[in-house]
């Protein structure tokens, strides 16, 4: 059933409002004078001067930032090409515009120099042509997804949770994705050395069922096949029990990157300045202190958690993190990384706040709260007695001012003792957690990694949510996670995952994936294509064909996806019922209708190019150089002999089907840019459509 296009109303995943507020930025009053009480009397930054200079900035259109994504062998050529070609060109005309504006720079404390930020207008870029082409390109380059357009101060919590390519990864709050795709980078650092699939995992869970699409479009580009992804409320994200292991997945490392009210956004998010108020905060702080909670326990001992928010507020900060570890018992603790990104500049976190209520009344204690209101506030809003005891300025907190970035929260933990069963967590009565307050809106949304500040951008992604087909049923109530995924266990008459091609009638699929049960089942060792694509391909032994999958009951496999072994493992644990599965495998090979005789129905995809090449012999593999490369571009069925005759002969001496042309930039000049444009090229192309990429005609004219 297609999805109807919908009008969106202003609030919605924040694009239309965004727009509007561009419009408006100019006349935008940027002025609240409770957020300024608030914040003073919180004394978050205690020198005169320096509080004015906070005021000051946060007033200032926020520069913007990207990442060179580190999982790609040629990212430092990328990064090697920005610094030859593009930063000395900016910098030039920068300084012949505006000598105020700082010049485009690499962030000092981002590893390999592969996070910039720029702080060129608006007006700027579209009236120079040099800023034209570097933003044309940015554009270019992100959608291929060789950068990424992220938030500088959101690169940080990534990099401290410091992921390495075994490491078993759980995003709780994911999209729309921008750090998420930080830790499956993270994931494949080691791929240019190893040929194997890495051994680790990242699960993204988002509650929103629209977001986590959203964070399913932004991730793909990543053609990770070490990641899934759930729609989950993060506080009762479900236990999963691999396959003859007793003890639930504990994770290596957690992100908790929270839903917060946002305010260290104000620089681009210009509504927080007139919609600030003290309840939003209020109203979030026992939804974060649960879901740090429940990170708490799915995290292994020895396993660190990194909790952030955008938010400078403490009652959604030190507040959360000081009742977390107080429920905790001293089984998490808080690390110093004072060590950690030295050039980072960085405030610790607060050893002192105070509370407000609605009604803007400093309030010393729960107490104090007219009774009526009483349960809308938590008892750990206010500071513990022991706060000196509880290091919190071991936290990190980002202020505008510092490096011209947004606002920003981090407490990086690490677990050192058992958090066995949730009646450990669960209040003893004495500190109230407060039920969630009307008020508690998440308007921390990351609108620069949705946007990508593009119409184009924006506009895949509106196609994205229009047309893909809804298969994700939405829970009933996420307050009860589990009597729902029961109601599921109940009505399934068999799992939705399954590894067994058993051959239902395709009708069985679609009626599955309508009650919101994807379907990912595993293709049987004897499955008859298996050993054709090997053969064709000449795919080398190690080539893990028990980690290929369909996702449909459909007898004629149609497209095969491929996942990590750890994916695997989750796919098939014995409570996979309970997981929501929004997404995940990569797209490796896909039947093509033909009428003619054809040895290898299967041709290969794209999306999984980067994995497979490794296990590719030359059966099926040619080299191209840079002469080749150009008549692909500027042909679109070229003939045999356009090419040269070493070439050709390759070229006729294949059988027909698909092969796979390399071209080894190192080998030749200006390959850099040519390879760039080529991918971009190959990317689009498989974009449109698998049937649209480049064929070679075989008919000599
Ligand atoms: C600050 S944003 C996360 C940004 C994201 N980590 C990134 O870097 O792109 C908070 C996210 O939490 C999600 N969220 C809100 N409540 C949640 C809950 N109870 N469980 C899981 N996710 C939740 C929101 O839908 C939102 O996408």
């Amino acid at each position: 059933m297609g999805r109807k296009k919908k009008k969106r109303n202003a609030n919605q995943i924040g694009i239309p409002a965004q727009r509007a507020e561009r419009k408006n930025y100019e006349e935008a009053e940027r002025k609240n004078v409770v957020f300024e009480k608030y914040y003073k009397d919180q004394n978050i930054i205690p020198d005169e001067t320096e509080w004015k200079e906070f005021m000051e900035v946060n007033t200032t259109i926020l520069p913007t930032a990207f990442r060179i994504t580190g999982s790609r062998s040629h990212a430092f050529e990328l990064r090697d090409l920005m610094k030859k070609e593009h930063v000395p060109k900016l910098k030039q005309i920068q300084l012949e515009i505006d000598q105020k504006v700082e010049p485009i720079k690499s962030l000092p404390w981002y590893p390999d120099e592969l996070g910039w930020q720029h702080s060129a207008s608006r007006m700027t870029i579209k009236k120079n042509p040099i800023f034209q082409t570097f933003h044309r390109w940015l554009v270019t380059e992100t959608e291929v997804g060789n950068i990424s357009r992220q938030e500088t101060v959101s690169m940080i919590p990534p990099l401290l949770l410091d992921v390495k390519p075994h490491h078993w990864v759980l995003d709780m709050c994911a999209a729309p994705g921008s750090k998420t795709a930080q830790l499956v980078e993270a994931i494949h650092a080691n791929d240019a050395q190893e040929i194997e699939i890495p051994p680790g995992i990242v699960i993204a869970n988002d509650s929103d069922s629209k977001r986590s699409y959203m964070l399913v479009h932004q991730t793909k580009r990543l053609r990770s096949p070490c990641l899934l992804v759930t729609n989950h409320d993060a506080q009762h994200f479900p236990n999963i029990h691999l396959k003859e292991v007793s003890s639930p997945v504990q994770f290596d490392r957690i992100l908790v990157d929270v839903p917060c009210s946002g305010d260290g956004t104000m620089r681009k998010n210009l509504t927080i300045w007139s919609n600030w108020k003290i309840g939003n905060a209020i109203g979030l702080h026992p939804t974060q202190v649960n879901i740090l909670l429940r990170g708490a326990q799915l995290a292994k001992e020895g396993g660190r958690l990194v909790y952030s928010t955008c938010s400078l507020n403490p009652l959604e900060n030190e507040a959360v993190v000081a009742e977390v570890l107080r429920r905790t018992k001293g089984n998490l603790i808080l690390l110093d990384v004072s060590d950690r990104l030295p050039e980072l500049r960085r405030a610790p976190g607060m050893t002192s706040w105070k509370v407000m209520n609605k009604e803007g009344e400093w309030v010393n204690s729960l107490d104090d709260i007219n009774p009526r209101f009483r349960k809308k506030y938590s008892k750990s809003l206010w500071m513990p007695p022991d706060v000196e005891n509880l290091n919190l300025t071991r936290c990190l907190r980002i202020y505008p001012h510092f490096q011209d970035t947004g606002g920003f929260f981090i407490a990086v933990f690490e677990k050192i003792g058992p958090i066995k069963d949730i009646s450990v967590l669960e209040d003893d009565g004495k500190n109230p957690i407060a039920v969630n307050d009307i008020e508690a809106i998440d308007i921390s949304v990351e609108p620069e990694s949705i946007t990508i500040d593009d119409e184009i951008i924006n506009k895949d992604i509106d196609q994205d949510l229009d047309n893909e087909p809804v298969l994700i049923k939405r829970p009933p109530s996420i307050d009860h996670p589990d009597e729902e995924s029961n109601k599921r266990t109940k009505t399934s008459e068999s799992m939705p995952v399954s590894d067994h091609n058993d051959k239902k009638e395709d009708k069985n699929s679609r009626k599955k994936r309508q009650s919101g049960e994807e379907i990912f089942i595993f293709l049987e060792q004897n499955n008859e294509d298996i050993p054709l694509i090997r053969e064709f391909y000449g795919l080398s032994e190690d080539f893990p064909v028990d980690h290929l999958l369909v996702r449909s009951e459909n007898e004629k496999n149609r497209t095969l996806y491929l996942v990590s072994n750890s994916v695997k493992r989750v796919l098939l644990a014995t409570d996979v019922h309970k997981l929501r599965l929004v997404n995940t495998g990569i797209r490796t090979f896909t039947r093509q209708e033909t009428n003619e005789p054809v040895k290898c129905p299967f041709r290969f995809n794209a999306e999984g190019m980067y994995t497979i090449y490794p296990y590719l012999s030359n059966k099926r593999v040619i080299n191209f150089g840079l002469k080749e490369v150009r008549i692909l571009l500027s042909e679109p069925t070229p003939l045999f002999d356009r090419f040269d005759e070493r070439i050709r002969d390759k070229l006729i001496a294949f059988e027909g089907g698909c092969i796979v042309a390399y071209t080894d930039p190192s080998q030749e000049k200006e390959a850099v840019a040519l390879e760039l444009r080529v991918q971009s090229y190959f990317e689009e192309q498989s974009k449109a459509s698998l049937d649209s990429n480049i064929q070679i005609n075989p008919n000599l004219p």
